[in-house]
């Protein structure tokens, strides 16, 4: 089983921001969920994770080595798939994955070229394998970077962001290609899609201005708010009125009406009915919460 403790890590950049507060995490094997808004600090947290940038204090452990100190061992153990991938040079998609394997350190040719193969084959891409890079779809170009993050077999794998920008169906091949990854290693999401948490991660973590605001499971977050979250249509022009006498969690529009979900310990009025919360419901719950404490 591995093992990732964050403790107490805080970074504050050159500009005076505040990225990363005293976060504390621990994560095991499995996929972790981090979410939260645009800004909240996610990526800032991914990549001094990944050895990229150095906390300003706190120590990061993996597997009980403390890998802001030796970050050897962490770019040894770390597969990272960024936010942004960068530029996608004119080669083929097995030179370029043959090319990042032997920066990863994969000396030995034959087992390179087996590996590298095998990666292609794993994300769907071996019949495109003497494709230019540059010539991918945003899907294609995500499964690609999975495969270079998966090269010498590490021990956990972070991906920032990899759905962004996607379709619904390139978004739901990644989303099931990172959930055939196994079970056997750590691999971090961090996203601010709900639904994409929902569908693949067992444990998450919710970031928010730098904060680490809850930690646990995404089926107990659920439960924790069952008889509580109630739904009602109102018309459009009401909405200032409902804002002032409700908590109101989120707003959607369907079919042009507006539906309101309320959190509420009792039955707000006759007219509204009891829902089975979502993890939207928490998501935007708490998000409300952290408004109000502002
Ligand atoms: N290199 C940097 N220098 C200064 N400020 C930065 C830097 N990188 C990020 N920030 C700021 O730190 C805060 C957190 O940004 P970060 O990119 O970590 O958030 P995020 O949750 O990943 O959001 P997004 O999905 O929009 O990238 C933001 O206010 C951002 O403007």
């Amino acid at each position: 089983m591995n093992k990732l403790s964050l403790k107490n890590i805080s970074k504050t950049y050159s500009n005076g921001v505040k990225a990363i507060e005293k976060v504390n995490l621990d994560i095991s094997n499995g996929m972790f969920g981090l979410l939260g808004p645009n800004g909240a600090g996610k990526s800032s947290l991914m990549k001094t994770i990944a050895g990229l940038q150095r906390p300003d204090s706190g120590s990061i452990l993996l597997n009980e080595v403390d890998i802001v100190a030796d970050n050897d061992f962490v770019k040894k153990q770390l597969g990272f798939l960024p936010q942004d991938f960068g530029v996608y040079p004119k080669i083929s998609a097995y030179s370029l994955l043959n090319h990042l394997a032997t920066l990863k350190g994969l000396l030995d040719s034959s087992a390179r070229k087996e590996q590298v193969l095998a990666l292609l084959d794993k994300v769907n891409l071996y019949q495109q394998r003497n494709k230019d890079v540059y010539t991918f779809s945003g899907g294609m170009r995500q499964r690609f970077g999975i495969a270079q993050a998966l090269l010498g077999n590490p021990q956990l794998i972070i991906v920032d962001e990899p759905t962004a920008g996607l379709d619904p169906e390139e978004r739901n091949r990644f989303n099931n290609l990172l959930s055939e990854i196994g079970e056997d290693i750590v691999i971090i999401l961090s996203t601010h899609l709900v639904e994409d948490v929902k569908n693949l991660c067992p444990n998450m973590a919710v970031m928010h201005k730098g904060k680490v605001i809850a930690q646990g499971k995404p089926s107990h977050f659920v439960s924790s708010l069952a008889g509580t979250v109630w739904k009602k249509t109102i018309d459009k022009k009401a909405k200032t009125e409902y804002e002032q006498h409700f908590n109101i969690i989120s707003t959607t529009l369907v079919e042009g009406k507006l539906s309101i979900h309320v959190y509420a310990e009792e039955r707000p009025d006759s007219h509204f009915e009891v829902l089975a919360p979502t993890l939207e419901d928490y998501y935007f719950y708490i998000m409300n919460q952290q408004k109000q404490v502002a």
